[in-house]
């Protein structure tokens, strides 16, 4: 097996075992263990539940006819449940820190073996059980074949994951009786058309052969730098290794704040707890031990960066010793596995005045950190040859008269959605200025006025001088406003995310349409 690939019948999770029928109901929990679906000596369907050190014996869970439930409503957090048996033998096996996308495979087998099992078997009674004599024995389900898709339960339970693979129904199995009625009012297996794609197999697919050769990197524990021009899926393919990667241990971050927001993360520096990182490393190292923030850097084993090329190369060997420091692990990075991407030919890190910009390759520790470098090559994003390769040249600096005079065409071009005009960039402040306030102009209504209102007269200067937005803003209804600041990642309220005044308070509060 390749490193860190489990096949679609195996999980590698935390596990709490609750045996709920007992008269006293007791919980055992297991931080790392494989559970696997497998089949007992009569070809019934088990799940394994082993210890990853093997310490213990494993234990087996019968998937019975009458008495399977399964929660899924949390998956895409890497989190189910199964109950399983009835009355004093119940027990529910509670699965957490799972790579979403293995769990999901995982409970998509679950659901097509246990259908298939259900309407292409008939059922052990407990008799035959205790008479039958035969060895015990348990053996890994195969990977879903055509044959097990060929029942219309099975097709049924297919349609529901696919429809739903991240919001949660309870699955309960039908008992045996409506199995047979179905069987019976003629729903034989060569009424129905065969599936052709499972759905896993789709997602997988879905990656391009170069995005694959990245994921199979990562799951291989290297530490990966990759880059690609804009468009070629480098934040597609960050979601999809987020979701290949444990939730408990794996941080998701980027240089913005709308970057974070895209790949459901958070940004490097609200990560990272050292602040601007401008301080005196024994600082930063002081700020990084703060309980919280400790915490978090002991529990991360897997940090995804993205839009690398706006993270200071300075600021990145902070980090580097920041995390050797607090980790107390003298291995790069103190031993955490790095995922990095972006395209350094887009934005540099802010640098000051004349001030060259210091990227994060020039970094000291860069070379010590990064295992592999890949790139992807195939843009995803539009298929027109001639736009894709107008944008490789604005992308390498070469602007030819021909690329000037294309672009130049499109100076004019209003692109709107919902309501939300294209942000227009400007090479100077005094043009977004005037801009703004001629835009602002245009429309029709009162404007109304906000003023800044600071806690700190003393500060009132040093504000004013900082804060890219003037002390009075001017709104109209319509108006186009962005934010400034990141107000709250999760919720998209990042900055630069866009919107529209829709309406005002009467104490003078504005609504705001928005846009991410
Ligand atoms: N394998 C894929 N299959 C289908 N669509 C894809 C695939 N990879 C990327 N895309 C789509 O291509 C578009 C561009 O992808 P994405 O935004 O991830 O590119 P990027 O390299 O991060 O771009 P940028 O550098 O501009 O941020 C998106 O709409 C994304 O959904």
């Amino acid at each position: 097996m390749q490193p860190g690939f489990q096949p679609d019948g195996q999980i590698r999770c935390t596990v709490a075992v609750e045996h709920l029928g007992a008269a006293v109901p007791s919980r055992v929990l297991l931080r790392d263990a494989w559970v696997t679906l497998g089949r007992d000596e009569f070809r019934e369907l088990v799940l394994q539940v082993t210890n990853s050190s093997g310490s213990e014996a494993p234990r087996n869970f019968p998937l019975r006819r009458d008495g399977v439930r399964l929660f899924t409503r949390f998956v895409k957090d890497g989190k189910s449940s199964v109950r399983v048996g009835s009355g004093a033998i119940q027990a529910q096996l509670l699965l957490s820190n799972c790579p979403p996308d293995q769990l999901r495979r995982f409970i998509q087998t679950l659901r097509i073996k246990f259908k298939a099992t259900l309407e292409g078997s008939r059922p052990v009674t407990e008799r035959t059980r205790l008479l039958s004599g035969l060895p015990r024995t348990f053996d890994t389900v195969s990977p879903v074949q055509p044959r097990d898709l060929q029942l219309g339960g099975v097709r049924r339970a297919l349609t529901d994951v696919a429809a739903t693979p991240t919001k949660g129904q309870t699955l309960r199995c039908e008992p045996r009786k409506r199995v047979r009625a179905e069987l019976e009012e003629g729903k034989q297996v060569t009424e129905i058309q065969p599936v052709k794609k499972l759905p896993w197999l789709c997602s997988r697919s879905a990656l391009t052969q170069e995005q694959a050769m990245v994921l199979n990197a990562v799951l291989s524990g290297k530490n990966i730098f990759f880059t690609g021009s804009a468009g070629t899926g480098k934040s597609y393919l960050l979601k999809k290794i987020v979701a290949s990667l444990p939730p408990n241990s794996t941080y998701a971050t980027a240089s913005t704040g709308v970057a974070a927001c895209q790949i459901g993360g958070t940004t490097l520096h609200a990560f990272a707890g050292i602040g601007s990182g401008k301080a005196p490393l024994h600082q930063c190292i002081e700020l990084a031990k703060r309980s919280g923030v400790r915490l978090q850097w002991l529990n991360c084993h897997h940090l995804i960066i993205d839009e690398i090329s706006m993270v200071d190369g300075e600021f990145f060997d902070k980090l580097e010793e920041v995390a050797r420091t607090v980790r107390k692990c003298e291995n790069p990075f103190g031993g955490i596995q790095l995922i990095i991407c972006g395209d350094f030919l887009q934005l540099p890190p802010v640098s000051k005045g004349t001030e060259q910009p210091n990227f994060c390759f020039q970094a000291k520790s860069w070379q010590k950190c990064i295992h592999l470098n890949m790139e992807l090559t195939k843009v995803q994003r539009q298929t027109e040859k001639d736009f894709i390769s107008l944008l490789d040249s604005v992308r390498r600096g070469r602007c030819t008269d021909e690329v000037t005079k294309q672009l130049a065409a499109t100076a004019t071009h209003m692109v709107e959605r919902d309501g939300i005009l294209a942000t227009r960039l400007c090479t100077h402040k005094e043009d977004v200025e005037l801009t703004n306030v001629k835009r602002l102009r245009e429309l029709s209504g009162e404007p109304r006025s906000f003023k800044a209102v600071d806690s700190d007269p003393m500060l009132v200067k040093t504000l004013d001088a900082q804060c890219p937005v003037s002390s009075i803003i001017e709104l109209k209804l319509g108006a186009q406003v962005m934010l400034t600041k990141n107000l709250d990642v999760s919720q998209g309220l990042v900055n630069g995310a866009r919107g529209v005044v829709i309406g005002f308070e009467t104490e003078g509060k504005g609504y705001v349409s928005r846009l991410c």
